[in-house]
């Protein structure tokens, strides 16, 4: 089942996706929200859902977003429009 889920990628050297994910992983540790993440050479990808609403949108997705690009910003990685 897909369901609604919004997603963002980041141009960002292979390791430095790592650093990213690394801060990322923290945050959603501190809010209970976690995003599906895909690592790749020169670019991390994002993809946020509520899984308790049966991978519906709420607030909490739009939340972590908020939170993954601050981080994303904080690293230098780069939003793409893929
Ligand atoms: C108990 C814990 O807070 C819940 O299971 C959280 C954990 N992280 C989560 N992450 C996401 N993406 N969706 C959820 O419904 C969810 N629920």
């Amino acid at each position: 089942m897909k369901g609604d889920e919004i997603t963002r990628s980041f141009g960002i050297r292979y390791h430095g996706g790592v650093a990213v994910i690394v801060h990322v992983a923290d945050i959603e540790r501190l809010i209970s929200h976690h995003a599906d993440i895909d690592l790749r050479w020169g670019e991390v990808r994002f993809s946020i859902t509520t899984h308790d609403a049966g991978r519906k949108l709420t607030e909490a997705d739009f939340d972590l977003a908020r939170r993954i690009d601050a981080i994303a910003q904080a690293h230098m990685a780069e939003p793409l429009d893929s």
